[in-house]
């Protein structure tokens, strides 16, 4: 990043306050293995966090100073750490006039989304990192919710008409997309700091929704204002245009209208946030054009036509594209199997997500990385190193995995994606098993979800079963040779059949054994086991203790978070129980015999109690 042939002697003391990855310290080698290992310190402090996106300029390094940085070369300028991370396809406006403005003012940026989808895919995200590096790099970056834009349709790059989906569809794509902006600002937030960027910077970043501005716009003033300054010529000359009208379908004016819309977003923010740039996919290029030319044509308007200042270069517009992303075998990138590759993890797993990076081609393992991390391009370079070594270990494709796993669903996530990786796929370890376990009782507390969460839950399953049926839910992680076995699905179990001396009925009713005698020999045998509550923290997951289960033990005794129960036949085979009242179990239509079967004694014995031709009941485990 420095460049150091050209760098004055007396700017030293400045270098501290660079925008590039803060030097690490000296580490040892074990403390470095430690590190890498599974407790690596992937998820920033939050003190660390909150000074990192800390806005208040006059505490941070100015502009100015960077500027003059870029300008003695002592610091790379916005353009070409895009360019160098691969992110720039076409510039619209003008390479150096872009260079020059990025260089000289910290402008205002966006990308915007339509909520087609309840789901970003991984071929949304290029245009988002570029964003995300201009984030990094100090500039007011917007990303925008198209829940209005959304409701005409974007033409571009389509050959047919999008279907019209019903009003309730469009209310919960829009939700989810715009719960998604959020979090993966809260993601890059943490990948900022983890990979070092400097906390001296001023960042600033918003996400806004264009239905705040369009459903109050009259349809009046859109055409008199910007319609007047679109040109009909350059919007017929477009591809999507064009194939449409040369097909028997044809194009509404609705669609054909559509970059109107999105001109009047970016003329709205030109105004509020100051965005003179906006990044698009390689489709959006006729889009971003005609938004500039309607955003000089609304300047000129309010200048009372008047000719442009001697500081319009300071606030003319410009437009990125990122470019379109096709594999080495030449299909659209972002498919697996014909199936889009969500970044939503109720549509697709971390554990799928880390696969499909996974298996990223050697051949482009390293141009991912620049896209698709945060990594500094020197840590690349190592990181490639260290590939070559012994290509296979995939150390590279494990990175890119990681980080995309990071981006899209959080670090924690991340390093459960490998580890589970790394219990399937070579020799099981009892570390595999613990996460898969807390990970498991961490759900079973979080179940309680509001009812929005639960029909936008129903609404991501429902619309990707929709689209791609082949799609696995992923991850049930059975049988994997000479690892634990821990079953993905938590099996519910009714409150009432936990009592003293249950435990062979329990092991039977979680799956453990298939007669209540091959149960009761399991555990005469010492086969079964039963982990202890509070034995182990979420630090420190090694620690989750097994107990060999005692036949005349009371499983209530056992539970972890009050509703868990975890046990385990033999040396492998691990189920996870959720433990509920009657109803609900019943009412999970999960009534097996045995259920019947215990009802059925429960009541005759409460029978026999009523009317009083015994005692009260001795404990079943009396009756061994
Ligand atoms: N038209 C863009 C989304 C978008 C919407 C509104 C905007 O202002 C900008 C971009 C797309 O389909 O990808």
């Amino acid at each position: 990043m420095i460049k150091h042939s050209t760098m004055p002697l007396a700017a030293l003391p400045l270098l501290r306050r660079l925008p590039r990855p803060r030097p690490r310290p000296y580490v040892c080698q074990q403390c470095t293995r430690n590190r890498r290992s599974f407790q690596e310190k992937s998820i920033p402090l939050d003190s660390e966090l909150a000074k990192w996106t800390h806005y208040k300029p006059d505490e941070k390094v100015p502009w100015g100073e960077r500027a003059r940085h870029i300008r003695a070369g002592m610091e790379e300028s916005m353009v070409h750490v895009l360019e160098q991370r691969g992110l720039v396809k076409d510039v619209a406006g003008g390479r150096e006039a872009l260079d020059w403005l990025l260089t000289e003012k910290p402008i205002g940026v966006y990308v915007g989304v339509d909520p087609t989808a309840p789901s970003l895919h991984v071929g949304h995200l290029l245009p988002l990192m570029a964003l995300y590096w201009m984030y990094i790099y100090g500039y007011h970056t917007v990303t925008l919710l198209g829940a209005g834009t959304v409701q005409i349709g974007d033409p571009s790059g389509r050959t047919t008409a999008r279907q019209r989906s019903a009003e309730s569809t469009q209310r919960m794509n829009i939700q989810c997309i715009g719960n998604q902006l959020e979090v993966l600002w809260k993601h890059v937030n943490a990948l900022g700091v983890r990979h070092g960027y400097s906390p001296e910077i001023s960042r600033r970043r918003e996400v806004l929704n264009n239905r705040d501005w369009l459903q109050k716009l009259s349809a009046v003033d859109l055409m008199r204002d910007l319609g007047s300054g679109m040109r009909l010529g350059s919007m017929l000359a477009r591809d999507s245009v064009k194939t449409r009208m040369e097909g028997s379908e044809g194009m509404s004016v609705a669609e054909f209208s559509y970059p109107l819309f999105q001109a009047y977003d970016w003329w709205h923010m030109y105004c509020n946030q100051h965005v003179q740039l906006q990044i698009g996919g390689s489709d959006q290029y006729g889009n971003i054009c005609a938004g500039m030319d309607a955003v000089d044509h609304m300047r000129k308007l309010r200048r009372g036509g008047a000719p442009p200042g001697e500081d319009d270069t300071l606030n003319t517009t410009f437009g990125l594209t990122t470019p379109l992303l096709t594999t080495a075998s030449g299909e659209k990138f972002g498919k697996s199997a014909g199936n889009a590759v969500w970044l939503d993890q109720d549509m697709m797993s971390s554990f799928d997500l880390y696969q499909y990076f996974l298996r990223t081609s050697d051949d482009e393992v390293e141009r991912y990385l620049r896209l698709f991390t945060f990594l500094p391009i020197s840590e690349i370079a190592l990181v490639m190193t260290r590939h070559g070594e012994d290509g296979s270990k995939r150390i590279a494709q494990h990175v890119l995995a990681k980080e995309l796993v990071s981006l899209a669903h959080g670090a924690s996530w991340a390093v459960d994606a490998e580890a589970k990786h790394k219990g399937a796929f070579s020799e099981g370890t009892s570390r595999f098993s613990q996460l898969v376990i807390r990970k498991a009782l961490k759900n079973i507390a979080n179940q309680e979800r509001s009812k929005v969460e639960e029909e936008l839950l129903a609404h991501k399953k429902s619309y990707s079963a929709s689209v791609s049926p082949t799609q696995q839910p992923s991850s049930s992680l059975t049988a994997f040779p000479g690892s634990e076995t821990v079953p993905g699905a938590v099996k519910l179990l009714p409150l009432s059949i936990l009592q003293s001396g249950t435990f062979p009925r329990v092991f039977c009713a979680a799956g453990l054994a298939s007669t209540i005698s091959e149960a009761r020999r399991l555990i005469q045998s010492q086969g079964a086991y039963v982990i202890c509550p509070n034995s182990g923290t979420e630090e420190n997951l090694t620690s989750l203790k097994w107990e060999p289960v005692w036949i005349g033990a009371d499983p209530k005794d056992y539970l972890v978070d009050f509703d868990a129960l975890v046990l385990r036949s033999g040396k492998t085979k691990i189920q996870i129980c959720q433990v509920v009242v009657e109803e609900k179990f019943e009412a999970a239509g999960l009534n097996a015999p045995w259920w019947e079967a215990f009802k059925a004694k429960r009541d005759l014995e409460a029978e026999a109690v009523a009317k009083g031709w015994v005692g009260k009941q001795p404990h079943l485990s009396s009756r061994k």
